[in-house]
């Protein structure tokens, strides 16, 4: 069988990631792109890729599928610059960018016949960026997304699942106007109100100095994401800026009804909202509706000591258990902290809990 080299043009955190997956795959040959010199040193040394380019134009044409995995502006970008690349075979083209729209009117304008565009997009990911951040299971049984065009075939599109199965990813097809409403309620708008609360707290702080030592599990789960890569987060902000904006005035009015129901001291209203919050949030981890994924948690009671964290780990490991998350919700000098540890099925979430409780550890299940 011919081997089929794949491009990734964009080796951080998801370009990594993918690449460590269809490491897996036979009779492939990756081949990687990027602007930063250390990440192509750092591939080479952890054999994350075969070969590394620091040029676009001379890797791509090398390749029988290439992966876009950078920024999505730059995304954008490198689609132009394939309409000016000589090539003398097929090439399969897909991205991993945020937000499809701008993407797909690019691979529109692409002209040559060797060329398809199949848009991409894995819906997991993390605060971190960077190819030192890439993990291989970092996409088990999320959503991966993936937009045909008219040009693209069913056995392309089955040649891309193909190469992407190691991720053991589920795929979902979307059009990609669909797709971008839909991430800018579910991804995009979060991260800015992440951010907009990190600023709130920060002028606050000029008042009262003491804050952030005040900031406990709840500000710190809220306000994860606004750790994350703002290079990338300011792209995706403009490529789907109408979203944004209407999203941001829906929700100014929402928080203008809000303060009405606060100042008027309306303490029902305010309760029932609360209360259809919480029931639907609670809906969306449920494991029976899937609407998202959600790990089998466990939480456990911790004291502070050096070491509790890796005697807990340790206890797990002996009985071969893979934890796919360790969290440490809260802690406190001397006090009881929380660890919360995701699994990827029930059998290993109440496996866990017997061997911790055997143990003596408090546990709490999450059903
Ligand atoms: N981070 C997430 O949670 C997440 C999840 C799903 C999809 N995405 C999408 O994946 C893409 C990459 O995001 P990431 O999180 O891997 O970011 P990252 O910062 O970790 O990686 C981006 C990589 O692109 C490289 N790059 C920048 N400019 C370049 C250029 N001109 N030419 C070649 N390479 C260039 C950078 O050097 C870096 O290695 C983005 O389009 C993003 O929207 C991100
Ligand atoms: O887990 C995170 O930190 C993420 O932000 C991942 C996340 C998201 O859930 O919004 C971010 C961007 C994506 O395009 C897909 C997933």
């Amino acid at each position: 069988m011919v081997k089929e080299t794949v491009l990734i043009a964009g080796l951080g955190l998801i370009g990594g990631s993918l690449a460590l997956n269809i490491k897996e795959v036979e009779n492939v040959h990756i081949i990687g792109y990027d602007a930063n010199r250390s990440s192509l040193d750092y591939c080479i040394m952890n054999g994350i890729v075969d070969e590394v380019y620091d040029d676009f134009a001379e890797a791509v044409k090398l390749a029988d599928i290439c992966i876009l995995a950078a920024p999505v502006s730059i995304t954008v970008d490198l689609i132009h610059q394939l309409n000016h690349i000589t090539l003398d075979k097929e090439l399969l083209v897909t991205d991993v960018g945020s937000v499809k729209s701008l993407i797909m009117e690019a691979a529109e304008q692409l002209t040559s016949d060797l060329v398809t565009f199949i848009g991409g997009h894995p819906m997991a990911g993390s605060h971190k960026k960077g190819i030192q951040a890439a993990r291989a299971h970092l996409f088990e049984n999320a959503i991966y997304v993936l937009s045909p065009t008219e040009k693209s075939n069913e056995e392309q599109l089955d040649k891309l699942k193909a190469l992407l199965s190691p991720t053991k990813c589920k795929f979902l097809i979307l059009d990609p106007e669909e797709h971008d409403e839909m991430t800018s309620v579910i991804s995009h708008f979060p991260h800015l109100i992440a951010s907009s609360l990190v600023h709130q707290a920060r002028n606050w702080q000029i008042k009262h100095p003491y804050i952030p030592k005040l900031a406990a599990g709840g500000f710190r789960d809220i306000t994860r994401i606004a750790s994350s890569n703002p290079v990338m987060w300011r792209d995706i902000f403009f490529q789907n800026k109408e979203k944004m904006s209407r999203l941001l005035a829906d929700w100014i009015e929402e928080m203008q009804q809000l303060k009405e129901l606060i100042d008027t001291g309306e303490k029902q209203q305010i309760e029932t909202y609360l209360e259809q919050s919480r029931d639907y949030r609670d809906g969306l981890d449920s494991k029976k509706k899937g609407a998202i994924l959600s790990y089998y948690d466990l939480y456990v009671d911790i004291f502070d000591q050096p070491g509790a964290l890796l005697k807990v780990a340790g206890l797990l490991a002996e009985h071969d258990i893979s934890i796919n998350n360790i969290e440490i919700l809260e802690i406190r000098e001397g006090i009881t902290g929380v660890l919360r540890l995701s699994f990827q099925n029930k059998n290993d979430q109440q496996l866990s809990n017997a061997i911790l409780k055997k143990h003596k550890y408090e546990t709490l299940i999450e059903e």
